[in-house]
């Protein structure tokens, strides 16, 4: 087992994290509960920036909020000199709501609605990152409307297709996002941006996925990006301002995972731009990243009750937990792999292998396959390391199963940041059928 950031397990053979008994955390606040550690996001944010810093070059560090959105993450992101990364009008809203600057907030997204980009607008947000031509066509609607000129970067889909661990070259790019690099759609989203007074472009963004292990499929991305702005300045002297290099860096949920340091992804996008921009005799840009899952991913541990236990003889043992594919439904929905522990006697030694169930009425929903515990009973707190990304921004209420509570901890200290949802929430918006009135 691998305890990430500050946990640490105490006098008592509890999991302490940010210095607070997790087991104190499960008997005050509940479970499922998501714990969150402070410190280590604080680090993991540091980290991007300084790597950057030490390089001596301009760059924005983006907190992708789809990872975990929530009022307390976007302030902690805004804290901590980070910009941040928004994909609906839910997300925006959240970060306005915790005050975070506008003009530091980044749109994404393959279908903004109207009202969404008019939100966007209104509030003066850093930029639009375009990616379709419907949107363009939106978005100049608008800004005609009020009069405005909007920052936007080009999505370009560069035709390389990052995969966990692997990365292929794809010819021809299959994927609902952006501009296409290769057939003429970046051109023409190009020339349509630059021929109106609608926008200003400040240059082109690429995200090539997600939990990446290597630095390749970003050289690759940074290479086949600065081509194509090579070529818009060669004919259109365009010089571009931000070239974003998106997310998708991996971090480590099982010993299966062997992820390189986050310096070591800066360091490699940093050389290759300087080299890309040097041979294609551009100023260096502005360098953005937008990192979701490796600032919060192993910052974040759930903690379950385990209750029934099941027998298939000769076969396996299940073991029932309060939560399942409702609040991580990365398991169901990947096959990801976690790894656990039980929080109030971490270090006994494992006596069996079981597999962890989730309470959802559905035979997928398995937490953990085969899995060497102490004797699990009814009323011990598991805990499911490095649940921090896409774990409560994918939650749901499948069977009516209320979302869970989220808790910071840092320096001995707890904060409930979400409250639990209750039955009353669940049917907030329901309402009764109308009686038929009799003729
Ligand atoms: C455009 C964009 N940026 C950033 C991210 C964040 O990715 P990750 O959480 O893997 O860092 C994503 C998600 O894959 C994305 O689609
Ligand atoms: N939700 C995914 C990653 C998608 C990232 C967003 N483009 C995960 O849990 O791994």
């Amino acid at each position: 087992m691998f305890l990430h950031g500050t946990s640490r397990v105490n006098e008592q053979g509890h999991l302490e994290i940010g210095g607070v008994d997790v087991v104190e955390l499960a008997k005050t606040y509940g479970t499922p509960l998501y714990i969150y550690d402070v410190a280590l996001i604080r680090a993991r944010a540091r980290a991007f920036k300084e790597a950057f810093q030490r390089h001596g070059v301009r760059a924005q560090v983006a907190y992708a909020s789809k990872a975990f959105s929530a009022v307390a993450i976007v302030q902690l992101a805004a804290e901590e000199g980070l910009s941040l990364d928004v994909v609906s009008g839910g997300e925006l809203y959240t970060a306005l709501a915790a005050g975070f600057p506008p003009e530091r907030i980044h749109f994404h997204g393959n279908n903004k609605s109207r009202d969404e980009l008019a939100m966007a607008l209104e509030h003066g947000i850093g930029c639009i990152v375009a990616d379709n031509f419907y949107e363009l066509e939106l978005i100049e609607e608008l800004a005609a409307s009020c009069g405005r000129t909007v920052p936007v970067l080009l999505r370009v889909t560069p035709g390389v297709e990052a995969h966990t661990h692997d990365y292929i070259l794809t010819g021809q790019e299959d994927s609902k996002f952006g501009f296409d690099l290769n057939n003429g759609q970046a051109d023409e989203a190009f020339r349509r941006v630059m021929a109106s007074a609608a926008f200003q472009l400040l240059g082109v963004h690429c995200h090539i996925g997600s939990q990446i292990f290597e630095t390749a499929g970003f050289v690759l991305a940074a290479q086949k990006v600065f081509a194509k702005l090579a070529e818009w300045n060669k004919e259109h002297g365009f010089v571009p301002a931000v070239v974003n290099l998106g997310g998708g860096f991996g971090i480590r949920y099982t010993e299966e995972d062997d992820p390189i340091p986050v310096t070591a992804y800066v360091d490699c996008i940093v050389e290759e731009v300087k080299r890309q921009a040097e041979a294609c005799r551009l100023p260096l840009p502005e360098i953005w990243i937008e990192p979701g899952r490796s600032l919060v991913g192993d910052a974040g541990t759930t903690i379950y009750t385990i209750g029934s236990r099941k027998e298939v003889p000769n076969v396996r043992t299940y073991i029932a937990v309060d939560g399942g594919m409702s609040d991580n439904i990365r398991p169901a929905l990947y096959g990801a792999k976690y790894e656990a522990a039980l929080a109030n006697r971490v270090f006994g030694e494992p006596t069996e292998v079981v597999s962890i169930a989730g309470k959802c009425c559905e035979s997928g929903d398995m937490l953990i396959w085969d899995i060497a515990l102490p004797e699990a009973k009814p009323g011990d707190y598991l805990a499911v390391f490095c649940t921090g990304a896409y774990g409560y921004s994918m939650a749901n209420n499948y069977n009516r199963l209320p979302r869970p509570a989220v808790v910071f901890v840092e320096n001995g200290d707890a904060q409930l940041v979400v409250k639990r949802e209750t039955y009353e929430d669940l049917i907030q918006y329901d309402l009764p059928l109308k009686t038929k009135v009799k003729k």
